[in-house]
């Protein structure tokens, strides 16, 4: 595949050493002082950047004609509209806030966990996340999938960060260091606690999870998840 990486910092020159291992060429990397983007040499787009950058990157692939998958974190205000824009073109796309094998079983897991816990009273739920302290947003896009997966499941109405209301579930993040990534989830009673985490040891998991994404959404149109891709 030509790939194009937007965003050329911590996850984009990762892979571009993995997808280069897998044969595939780098045929644009994008930062912030790109000025022309060679659209018609690209087969897929794979955007690690900003916040502020990633809906402008996406949707500007969408109007060429080339397929995303986009790892970018805390842009999800403005997913719907991409999302409408993706269908308006006959686009393709895969956004997911963890791209790697090992979270996208343990979403799975967070899943199963919240159901069984459903009819259990007397224990809150709270998530931790810890990331390096370059990281621009918080909670982690993880922690918000994890908190999605335990409202779907439970009687808690909506996340908060270090929310302390009994209908909250809250999320803690914490930056420290250069922490890749670590999500806890925990069930804690008057009597014992309930605790599924996932440690990332580097970035390489999140990396060839994007590539895998990326083979498998060349030559398709639609909107699709991990899910799909991973068959869970
Ligand atoms: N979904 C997943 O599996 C993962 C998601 N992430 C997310 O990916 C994003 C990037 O993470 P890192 O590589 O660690 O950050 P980073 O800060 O190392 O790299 C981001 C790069 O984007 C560049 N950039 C800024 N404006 C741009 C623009 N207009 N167009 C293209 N590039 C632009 C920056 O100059 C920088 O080089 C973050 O949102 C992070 O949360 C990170 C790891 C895994
Ligand atoms: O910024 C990061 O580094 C990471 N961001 C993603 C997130 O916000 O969940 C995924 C991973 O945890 C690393």
């Amino acid at each position: 595949m030509k790939i194009a990486l937007f965003g050329y910092g911590k996850m984009g020159k990762m892979i571009e050493s993995l997808a280069l291992a897998r044969n595939h060429e780098i045929v644009a990397k994008i930062d912030i002082d790109t000025v022309d983007i060679p659209y018609n040499e690209i087969d897929i787009a794979i955007d690690f950047s900003t916040p502020e950058a990633a809906f402008q990157n996406i949707t500007e692939c969408f109007k060429n004609n080339i397929p995303v998958i986009s790892g970018t974190t805390g842009w999800l205000s403005n997913y719907e509209e991409a999302i409408a824009i993706c269908d308006k073109n006959n686009g393709a796309f895969i956004y997911a806030s963890n791209f790697s094998l090992g979270v996208n079983l343990f979403f799975e897991l967070n899943q199963k966990l919240a159901k069984m816990m459903q009819g259990v009273s007397g224990y809150r739920t709270s998530i931790e996340e810890i990331h390096h302290t370059q990281k621009l947003d918080a909670p982690s896009g993880t922690a918000i999938t994890l908190a999605e997966g335990i409202l779907d499941n439970s009687a808690y109405k909506t996340w908060k960060l270090d929310g302390e209301k009994e209908q909250e579930l809250s999320i803690h993040s914490i930056r420290e260091g250069q922490v890749p990534g670590t999500h806890t989830i925990a069930y804690k009673s008057e009597v014992d606690s309930i605790e599924i985490k996932h440690t990332a040891h580097n970035r390489e998991g999140f990396a060839l999870g994007a590539i895998i994404a990326a083979e498998w959404l060349v030559g398709k149109t639609g909107v699709y998840s991990m899910k799909d891709v991973l068959n869970l």
